[in-house]
């Protein structure tokens, strides 16, 4: 039987957890580079080091930590251990966790993929996950049926903060829409029977042509930071879209460590702007 509570589900958590912390989600992304900065060394253990620094920064001080994936698996099984690890103390001590590992594949693949980053009993058990729409948005739905019996919330890149997302993305879809908008218009659709379940991902490096007026669910907005987006060109981007826009910023915070004081004190830095400029 499938099992929906909305009380207790992804929108609801959300939700709450922003109204308490902020919108800002902040990036855990081990970059070799910070690892070096950090006086880390490149291999497991300075990952695991690099993860509980960015724990201790950012429980109590941000609704949303976000690692990327890819970053963990450089390390392969041994990083993956970090990752599970990181996940679980994180979801423990009450912060919500998007896995960044956007996963898209055809559908038996994608229920796989699913049960990995948002099945209660998987070690990765995550609160949300990126997934990629472009194998078809219809592919997405064994992940749709999951995160909504599990009460866990999927972001679907739509325009993506990089240069090169444009050309495929802005292209023309059927029906006179871009493939952009047509993931936003799917998305729409899905969220009339669950809201917030869907969420979109739409850089915050530029102006996105989209209509989001009547998308309602989350928005993560990758680009703060060091792809150079500020907190003051949210506004402008995201017009109607202020009360779930949650943005991103993982490497302009980041190189602010090791120490988890300032780690902490910029995150709440960047927290504070964006919340001064969406208000
Ligand atoms: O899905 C994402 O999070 C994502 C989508 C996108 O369009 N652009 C984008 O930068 N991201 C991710 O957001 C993070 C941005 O990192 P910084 O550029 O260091 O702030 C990286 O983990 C990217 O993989």
């Amino acid at each position: 039987m499938t099992h929906r509570n909305h009380d207790h589900g992804w929108g609801a958590r959300l939700r709450a957890a922003v109204a308490h912390r902020g919108r800002l989600c902040v990036g855990i992304d081990p970059h070799p580079d910070l690892l070096a900065a950090w006086d880390l060394p490149n291999d497991a253990d300075g990952l695991e080091a690099f993860a509980e620094i960015c724990v201790e920064a950012f429980v109590g001080e941000v609704a949303v930590v976000k690692p990327q994936v890819a970053f963990f698996e450089a390390y392969g099984s041994a990083g993956y251990a970090v990752l599970e690890r990181t996940i679980c103390v994180l979801r423990e001590a009450g912060t919500l966790v998007v896995a960044d590992a956007k996963r898209g594949d055809i559908g038996s693949t994608m229920a796989a993929y699913a049960h990995s980053w948002l099945g209660a009993h998987s070690p990765l058990s995550s609160d949300a996950v990126t997934v990629s729409p472009y194998l078809g948005f219809g592919a997405l739905d064994p992940a749709l049926s999951l995160a909504a019996e599990q009460g866990r919330g999927l972001f679907v890149l739509a325009r993506t903060s990089n240069p090169e997302g444009s050309e495929l993305q802005s292209s023309q879809a059927g029906g006179g829409v871009s493939v952009a908008q047509s993931v936003v218009n799917a998305a729409v659709e899905h969220n009339g029977a669950e809201p917030d379940l869907v969420g979109l991902v739409v850089g915050a490096t530029r102006g996105h042509g989209l209509d989001l007026s009547n998308f309602s669910g989350p928005i993560l907005a990758p680009g703060l930071g060091a792809q150079g987006a500020t907190a003051n060109d949210l506004a402008d981007i995201f017009p109607d879209s202020r009360k779930l826009l949650l943005p991103n910023s993982s490497r302009g915070i980041l190189r602010e460590g090791p120490s988890v004081t300032a780690l902490r004190a910029a995150a709440a830095k960047v927290r504070d702007e964006v919340e001064a400029a969406l208000s």
